[in-house]
């Protein structure tokens, strides 16, 4: 049987990195989406192609569980941090579906960019979870793909991860979470657009730098509790649908996470673009070190200016993604 399920990506609205710690986070689905589609093989291998990688896609089979060599047709660097969440994901759907041996052909499309802040790895970890069980006749609910879609996520970024990113792209719309307790809010549509460096991150190494400045800092564990008290202040902003007030909160928050050393020069540049432009916030978005940026723009100047800044490669409108995962073929 041949299943194709799709999740979006998101945006924080505030809280990254603090919610690693057991801080609030609320993050915003996007409509990008991951689109993966897993057919069952008549044996134990897996095959994965994926046209969204840097270079121009890849192609890569090898054997199940016991790890045969990959045969693969572009440099294996590359293949192995993509292989790390796809792999991950293929075990929880032959755990959830008692198939320890089950092989599948995988296929991913994404428009969501790669390590760029946007939760493509959350997106296509929860979609390939999706379309994976299905294909071997098992249905699970949006928050048991986000469960096991976390268990994913802390494997590949050893052990470091919150619930966040996966819970928003299985759920759909704007979400809190804060540790194991993982809500679904009311939000109303935010005027979101997003400046993109073309650069990605590997969002387990910046996890472990923030990791390694609050144990060795005041300031960082401060730092990291301060964000916790800006997202509390948040969602009440949310609550109330004050623009002005999220705007001012997301600056506060782009400060506290350049404190935490995640931001850089290609981030404050578009973050200060948006803002001259007269957005009523901006910020970094996920895990930092370079990608993206989201800031509140109700009139179209900011997405303008970013769209002329140097080193802005690309900046779009994102609109809420009200559907998380979904099914997305007919049988
Ligand atoms: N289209 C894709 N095909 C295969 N793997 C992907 C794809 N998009 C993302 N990934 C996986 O997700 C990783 C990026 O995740 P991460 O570093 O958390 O950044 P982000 O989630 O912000 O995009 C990639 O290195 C790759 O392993
Ligand atoms: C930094 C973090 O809070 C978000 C990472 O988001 P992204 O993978 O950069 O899209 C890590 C996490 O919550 O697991
Ligand atoms: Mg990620």
């Amino acid at each position: 049987m041949s299943s194709t399920s799709s999740a979006p990506g998101k945006v924080y609205l505030f809280g990254e990195h603090a919610v690693v710690y057991g801080e609030p986070a609320v993050p915003c689905a996007i409509e990008r989406r991951a689109t993966v589609t897993v057919s069952e093989r008549g044996d134990d291998r897996l095959r994965v192609s994926s046209s969204d990688l840097s270079l121009d896609g890849f192609t890569v089979e090898y054997a199940g569980s016991d790890g045969g060599k990959p045969d693969v047709d572009v440099p294996t660097p590359l293949i192995e941090a993509a292989m790390g969440y796809v792999d991950a994901a293929v075990e929880q759907a032959r755990d959830a579906a008692g198939r320890p041996d089950a092989g599948f052909d995988v296929e991913i499309e994404s428009d969501i960019p790669l390590g760029a802040g946007l939760g493509s790895s959350a997106a296509v970890v929860v979609a390939g979870i999706d379309a994976a069980t299905r294909a071997l006749g098992v249905e699970l609910d949006a928050r048991e793909v986000a469960e096991r879609a976390y268990a994913v996520e802390h494997e590949v970024q050893e052990g470091q991860a919150s619930r966040a990113d996966t819970f928003c792209s299985a759920m759909g719309g704007a979400v809190r979470v804060e540790g194991g307790d993982c809500r679904t809010l009311d939000a109303p549509a935010l005027p979101f657009v997003v400046g993109y460096d073309g650069t990605s991150h590997d969002t387990g190494a910046l996890v472990s730098g923030v990791r390694g400045l609050r144990e060795e800092y005041d300031f960082a564990a401060d730092t990291v509790e301060a964000i916790g008290d800006l997202v509390r202040r948040g969602e009440e902003a949310l609550a109330d649908g004050d623009v002005e007030e999220l705007g001012r909160l997301m600056d506060f928050n782009h400060g506290l996470l350049s404190a935490l050393g995640v931001s850089a020069r290609s981030l404050d540049t578009m973050v200060w673009a948006a803002r001259d432009a007269g957005a009523q916030g901006a910020k970094l978005t996920g895990a930092g070190g370079g990608g993206c940026i989201v800031a509140l723009d109700e009139d179209g100047d900011a997405l303008t200016a970013l769209g002329l800044t140097p080193g802005c490669e690309r900046s779009f409108r994102a609109a809420l993604a009200t559907d998380g995962v979904r099914r997305e073929d007919a049988s």
